[in-house]
């Protein structure tokens, strides 16, 4: 159904996908999104990823971070929820030895994250309780933004996408957990519910682990369709491939994204994506499940596919706003106040998308 369609005939499409606002909705049921990221060095990137999933449309938006990331980021905003859950190696709460600390950043990454008799114990009593607590009142989980590689963290994140998918719940990797994709692919491989966002390094970096041959400095788009493809079919997930142009590819289904974007490459408008997509994603469900009267017969296999094409097309659409407004000084803050209009004009105004 979406082969050979054009940006608008997508946007227009898409449209359908957008869960009205109804008066006998209750709270939660537009989305309720967590996103597992953020510590000592990185706390806008979880901030952004949550505050976007907020400003499209999810009506609880929560994050869990590390616990010295979140009285920062609850500075940032009350209208996200902040929840100090996780622990790094210095953390003095886990009671470990110096010299075993030392020895466990001296290992090996993969080694700390495989061994099963590892950490797993400071993680089964201090971690996953209230973690799993929160997972079972989410419909989505994004996972990495600003998260950090610290062995303890890394292998909570193990421990919690392993939970995830028990629950099987959706999911959306970037940042830092594209990194464990990286180093320990079998983490996600096969789990149909997840989108993977690789931006041109990291897509190198999975692509390296996977034996497919890719270059860094590709700009043929019939190659990077083919490349990402062959990532989507080795891992059984969605992969958006981030760059000039936006490639996102389900086993042989495919779009490609061109819309025209901003000329700023600042830092976190990579995390305004992950927001916006866990909204649209969350919401392809709610369409596949009739939680309203829907529109069109998008199937089940399109749907995901096209809600990652919306979300990308309203960031980009935010960031050419943004930087229309603000040229070199733009920042990803300005991308957010952009997101509104950029919404109303896709998905909203009653003509149709004028693309
Ligand atoms: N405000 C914040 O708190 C932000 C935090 N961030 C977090 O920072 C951490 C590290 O993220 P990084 O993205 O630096 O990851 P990496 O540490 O993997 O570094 C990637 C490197 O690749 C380079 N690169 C990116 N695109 C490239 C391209 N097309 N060609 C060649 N080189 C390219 C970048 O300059 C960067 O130095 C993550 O946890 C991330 O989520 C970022 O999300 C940015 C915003
Ligand atoms: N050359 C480009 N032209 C237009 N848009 C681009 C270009 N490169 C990246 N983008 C867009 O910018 C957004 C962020 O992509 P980017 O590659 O910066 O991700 P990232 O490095 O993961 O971001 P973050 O800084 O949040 O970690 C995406 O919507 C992406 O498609």
């Amino acid at each position: 159904m979406l082969r050979n369609k054009s940006p608008k005939e997508l946007i227009n499409i898409s449209r359908n996908l957008v869960q009205p606002l109804l008066p006998h909705f209750h709270k939660g049921q537009s989305g309720k999104v967590t996103v597992i990221g953020g510590n000592e060095d990185y706390t806008g990137a979880p901030f952004f990823a949550c505050h976007s999933a907020a400003l499209v449309g999810a009506d609880l938006s929560h994050v869990i971070c590390e616990r010295h990331a979140a009285p920062v980021i609850k500075s940032y905003s009350p209208d996200l929820m902040i929840h100090p859950y996780l622990y790094d190696l210095d953390n003095p709460a886990i009671k470990l030895a110096q010299a075993e600390i030392d020895q466990l950043r001296k290992t090996p990454l993969k080694d700390v994250i495989t061994d099963g008799a590892l950490l797993n114990s400071i993680i089964d009593d201090l971690v996953m309780p209230k973690v799993k607590g929160l997972l079972a009142r989410t419909d989505i989980v994004v996972v990495g933004p600003g998260f950090g590689r610290d062995p303890l963290m890394m292998k909570s994140l193990v421990r919690i996408i392993d939970e995830i998918k028990q629950m099987d719940l959706p999911i959306i990797l970037d940042a830092d957990s594209l990194f464990l994709i990286s180093i320990y692919p079998n983490i996600i491989s096969g789990y149909k519910k997840a989108i993977i966002t690789p931006n041109v390094v990291e897509f190198d970096r999975i692509a390296k682990t996977l034996g497919i041959d890719s270059s860094i400095s590709e700009q043929n788009v019939n190659t990077l369709i083919e490349e990402t493809q062959t990532m989507s079919k080795k891992l059984g997930v969605t992969v958006i491939r981030k760059g000039r142009q936006e490639v996102i590819a389900y086993q042989d289904t495919y779009l490609v994204n061109d819309f025209s974007g901003s000329s700023r490459r600042v830092g976190g408008q990579g995390d305004t994506l992950t927001g916006s997509l866990a909204t649209f994603v969350n919401w392809s469900y709610n369409y596949l499940d009739k939680v309203w009267d829907t529109k069109g017969d998008i199937s089940e296999g399109d749907a995901q596919v096209l809600a990652c094409y919306a979300a990308c097309s309203l960031v980009r659409s935010s960031a050419a706003k943004a930087f229309a407004k603000h040229g070199r000084a733009m920042q990803t803050t300005n991308v957010h106040e952009c997101l509104p209009t950029a919404f109303a004009e896709l998905f909203e105004s009653n003509q149709k998308a004028n693309i």
